[in-house]
């Protein structure tokens, strides 16, 4: 189905290198409302990819196309090399997700709630069913806790109880919709902590936030919507370092400074007070690193006897590029 708008540079079929790839994905609500527009989505295997737009860009649209909880208007989604929601059946199971928070009988302890979800799953031998419930919660750490009721479970103990039903059986993919919404920051940092654990593990994980913060820390890849579409997507150093950190020096010696940094092709210099700042020189510099010839610059302002107090480039975060990518900041209402 040749589209006008395609940007993905590979042709029609199956994406095996990918744990998620979609086509011009396109969502429009029978009220009319274009949720998603054309999406050309691409999650490489083995990241931790963060889906990020404000609230009402098309991220939960997105996933339940995605996990065949919705039908696409146009355009088309494989999830593990299978398209969706077509072979639903046979993906779904090596899929673990948490859309919209998990369903807990809050009259039921812990374990009693993944011993449930368990017995659902017809695939799952109740012969085994104790160790895997068992297994489960250790690796979201509520063992301690197993005995107790759903419903005295704080908000991040739900959320994690949410992931061990995930994790019932072993998943090649995980897809959380907002797993830290409403958490208190301990909360956040465990959900943050276990994603980061099973990702080193090898399971794709595929997660959406509203918080730029929040996909810098954990993910390896992201990608950015809003308004339904999306606007870029890449490693998370690689969307940083297209918008690169200017160099800052701290010094008494502003015009030597101004001079020497000149002499080295660095441009847009601007003085305040003891402060020089300017932009690199573009070379290439590696994607996680400091630009090659900042010792060397270093260096030469003290060979120059500028008295150097301070000395680096100001990091350019995620929200850097988001502000660059869209002109305005992250607060976007939808
Ligand atoms: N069932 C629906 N019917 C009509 N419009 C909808 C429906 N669900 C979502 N929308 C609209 O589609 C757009 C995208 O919503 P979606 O929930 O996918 O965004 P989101 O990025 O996940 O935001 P949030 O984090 O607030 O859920 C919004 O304008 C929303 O109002």
């Amino acid at each position: 189905m040749p589209g006008s708008a395609e940007r993905a540079p590979s042709g029609a079929g199956c994406h095996p290198d990918a744990a998620i790839h979609t086509r011009a994905l396109t969502k429009r609500y029978r009220g009319g409302q274009l949720a998603v527009d054309g999406l050309d989505l691409t999650v490489p295997r083995g990241s931790v990819f963060g889906f990020l737009g404000p609230n009402g860009s098309g991220k939960t649209t997105t996933i339940r196309m995605l996990m065949g909880l919705i039908e696409p208007t146009s355009g088309s989604a494989e999830v593990l090399g299978e398209p969706m929601p077509r072979a639903g059946r046979r993906v779904l199971p090596r899929v673990g997700a948490l859309i919209e928070g998990p369903a807990l009988y809050g009259f039921l302890s812990g374990r009693d709630n993944l011993v449930r979800f368990d017995a659902a799953d017809p695939t799952a031998d109740p012969r085994t069913r104790a160790a895997r419930v068992d297994a489960a919660l250790d690796r979201v750490g509520l063992v301690a806790a197993a005995g107790k009721k759903a419903r005295a479970y704080s908000l991040g103990m739900k959320q994690r109880l949410g992931l061990a039903a995930a994790l019932l059986q072993p998943r090649e993919l995980l897809v959380l919709d907002e797993p830290t919404n409403g958490l208190d920051p301990q909360g956040m940092r465990e959900i943050r902590t276990l994603v980061r654990e099973l990702a080193a593990d090898g399971t794709t994980v595929f997660l959406s936030s509203h918080l730029l913060d929040e996909i810098e820390q954990v993910c390896t890849h992201a990608a950015v919507m809003a308004q339904g579409r999306l606007l870029t997507q890449g490693t998370v150093a690689g969307l940083a370092s297209s918008t690169r950190g200017r160099l800052a020096v701290t010094t008494p010696d502003t015009s030597d400074a101004v001079r020497v940094l000149k002499e080295h092709g660095v441009t847009d210099l601007v003085v305040v007070d003891d402060r020089v700042t300017g932009e690199l020189p573009t070379g290439e510099p590696p994607e996680d690193a400091a630009p090659l010839d900042l010792a060397d610059l270093n260096a030469a302002l003290v060979h120059a006897r500028v008295r150097v107090r301070a000395f680096g480039t100001e990091r350019a975060s995620l929200e850097d590029a988001f502000v660059a990518l869209t002109g305005e900041g992250f607060d976007v209402a939808g």
